[in-house]
């Protein structure tokens, strides 16, 4: 067993044979680790993270999870994701909803509502966890989104723009149970184009146009950019290319 999480090596990807979308990725993730991928809109990202997942083949290149070779059926369902698109019960309550996809995580019922309480909380739902989806607004969605994906609490967590929509007091909230869950030594991948979000990651891949143009520590990039925000590294990093 090594101490990578996951692995991914040389990954290159196209949808159609022809036009690349990934261009020799690599990348690392640790146990207890918080990585960013960081991109404009189209960049590649969300195809990045269902490479990892196996839910897209690439054409060349290795990607392992948890030291197994994807794609993988068990090893995916072992990893907790969140999609950049809302799938919930629009006809159901949020309660409901959590409830749903609580009980297909085999956990006894009194603990289950004790973990919907808390994940409400984080994403500041309790007040409105009895109102039908359908009368949510898009940021609520996405909040309940982000609780549901919480709940499972696996080893590795792939949250795809959880941050989208929603005000930055709410965010620092949701970055604190990340930072948690870290701190219990559980990996999160985070899709961001959000500067804030990615300031808080302990590993940054900023990807544009399938290229990851640069990758490190926040620290570490903005050391070798001489600058002193995550954005001016994008902006550096982009010319640079
Ligand atoms: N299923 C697909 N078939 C063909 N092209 C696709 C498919 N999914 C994504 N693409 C293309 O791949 C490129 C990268 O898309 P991707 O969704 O990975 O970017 P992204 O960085 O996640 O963007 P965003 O921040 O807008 O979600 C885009 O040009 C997109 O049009």
């Amino acid at each position: 067993m090594t101490n990578n999480l996951v692995s991914v090596q040389n990954i290159a990807k196209s949808y159609d044979g022809k036009h690349p979308i990934l261009k020799d990725i690599n990348l690392e993730l640790l146990a207890g680790q918080i990585v960013g991928l960081l991109g404009p809109s189209g960049a590649g990202k969300t195809t990045l993270v269902k490479c990892i997942m196996g839910m897209q083949s690439v054409d060349h290149g290795k990607i392992e999870v948890f030291d197994t070779p994807m794609p993988n059926r068990q090893v995916l369902g072992k990893i907790g994701y969140m999609a950049q698109s809302d799938a919930l019960y629009d006809e159901l309550t949020a309660r409901e909803n959590l409830i749903f996809f609580g009980n297909l995580l085999s956990v006894a019922k009194a603990d289950l509502n004790k973990m919907i309480e808390h994940a409400a909380q984080v994403v500041n739902l309790t007040n409105d966890l009895d109102k039908p989806v359908s009368d949510y607004s898009g940021g609520m969605k996405r909040r309940l989104s982000v609780a549901i994906a919480l709940l499972q609490s696996p080893h590795l967590l792939i949250l795809d723009e959880p941050t989208v929509g929603i005000d930055p007091e709410l965010r620092q909230q949701i970055w604190q149970e990340l930072k948690q869950l870290k701190s219990e030594n559980k990996s999160i991948i985070i899709t961001t184009h959000v500067m804030e979000d990615a300031e808080q990651c302990d590993y940054l891949m900023l990807i544009r146009d399938g290229y990851a143009i640069s990758q490190g520590t926040p620290s570490e990039l903005k050391e070798k950019f001489g600058v002193d925000s995550i954005e001016e590294v994008f902006l550096s990093a982009g010319r640079d290319k």
